[in-house]
């Protein structure tokens, strides 16, 4: 439990945690600083802030912990205006999405008593600012903390208990290790979505064609709807790494453009088959944590109230749906729907009572 907690950024990331804190009791008080006292004032009224200030002075008195949720070319210059007002033992957290060039310059501008720890939580969304925001973002998330043999037991423990408390799995990497990784796995992946769109968007006929814009499209260009402010600084700061995974990316585009350019079935069967045996072995639950889910699909109708009435009968019986995915939709139809369920037991038996009421059910 954190006295006072003051988190400087309040938009999806920051006013999330806040909500989260808030909610959890982790902080006895969670004050707000920015730049816009209106959006301020949303963050206070979606509870994600006890109050706020635009004056950092204000808002750093008495602060035990102080998350720095702006975008992370932004990171070091608060930091650095925010230092003269913390005083010593305050530990001092960010949450940008890389961190070498980050951790490093916080390291030289925190004073000697102050404590930097660096942090990232896995989980976001497209959107941006306080309406984002979601108390249970982080639920069920890896949170990364990038430790250097310069940072503190004590604060790094406290930042920890933080975003366990948040209900995040916590893992610790060298700053250098997780740029590289996220470089591959949400880097390169928002670049690729991006440049798909663009491409699509170019092309002559685009709009007849994304008329017919099923999964295909959906499911691999949602991030590219990102706030464009927060990715600039994220390919800027990351820029080695991403390069370096576009030579790899590029190869292998050669690959599959070599195979189709020759016509080669055998080549072509082999590269989707790599590709799918290496997807098929990702968790199920990105989000990391809960592995072992078990799931089925059902094919549900476009009706109003017909996923209140799937949770209802499970809920009847007390069967717990542990992650809900909508997979596929057909306008005026209906879709698909993916439930998962905490053990196989729940699984099989949610698999009867939904096809008893004549739902049609697939386990996975
Ligand atoms: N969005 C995601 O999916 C995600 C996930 C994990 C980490 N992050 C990281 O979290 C950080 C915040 O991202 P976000 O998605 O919450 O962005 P956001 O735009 O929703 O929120 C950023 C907030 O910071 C404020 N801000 C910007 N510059 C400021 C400054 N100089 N002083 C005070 N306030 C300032 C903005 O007004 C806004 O309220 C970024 O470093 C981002 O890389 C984002
Ligand atoms: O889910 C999304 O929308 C995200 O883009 C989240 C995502 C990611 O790539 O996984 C994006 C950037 C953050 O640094 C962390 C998480």
């Amino acid at each position: 439990m954190f006295n006072q907690v003051t988190i400087i950024g309040v938009g999806l990331i920051g006013g999330s945690i806040g909500l989260g804190l808030r909610a959890r009791g982790l902080a006895r008080t969670v004050t707000g600083v920015g730049r816009d006292p209106s959006r301020l004032q949303e963050a206070l009224e979606r509870g994600a802030v006890d109050r706020f200030t635009t004056d950092p002075q204000t808002g750093l008195a008495g602060a035990e912990l102080v998350v720095i949720a702006v975008p992370v070319g932004s990171i070091i210059p608060v930091l650095r205006s925010v230092v003269p007002h913390l005083r010593p033992g305050t530990i001092v957290t960010d949450v940008g999405s890389c961190k070498a060039a980050v951790v490093a310059a916080a390291e030289e501008v925190t004073p000697t008593g102050v404590h930097f720890v660096g942090g990232h939580p896995m989980a976001g969304s497209e959107q941006a600012g306080i309406g984002g925001a979601d108390r249970y973002l982080f639920e069920g998330a890896y949170y990364v903390l990038t430790p250097t043999p310069n940072t503190e037991r004590r604060a790094l423990d406290r930042v920890r208990a933080m975003a366990e408390g948040l209900g995040c799995r916590v893992i610790e990497m060298e700053p250098q290790e997780h740029d590289r990784a996220v470089a591959a796995v949400s880097h390169l992946p928002h670049l690729l979505a991006c440049t798909l769109v663009n491409t699509v968007a170019g092309m002559e006929g685009s709009e007849r064609a994304l008329a017919l814009a099923a999964g295909g499209y959906r499911d691999t260009t949602r991030v590219a709807a990102g706030n464009p402010e927060m990715w600039l600084d994220i390919f800027l700061a990351n820029r080695r790494m991403l390069k370096a995974l576009l030579d790899r990316f590029r190869s292998e585009l050669n690959t599959i453009e070599d195979a189709l350019e020759e016509g080669e079935p055998e080549r072509i069967t082999a590269w989707l088959e790599a590709a799918r045996r290496s997807r098929e072995g990702l968790p199920a639950r990105m989000k990391g944590y809960l592995k072992d889910l078990h799931e089925v699909t059902i094919t549900i109708s476009d009706r109003p109230g017909t996923i209140a009435a799937v949770a209802s009968i499970l809920g009847r019986h007390e069967i717990n749906i542990s992650d809900l995915e909508i997979l596929r939709v057909r306008e005026g139809e209906g879709g698909t729907v993916r439930l998962a369920f905490g053990t196989e037991h729940d699984r099989d038996r949610a698999a009867e009572l939904l096809a008893r009421e004549g739902i049609p059910v697939t386990k996975r």
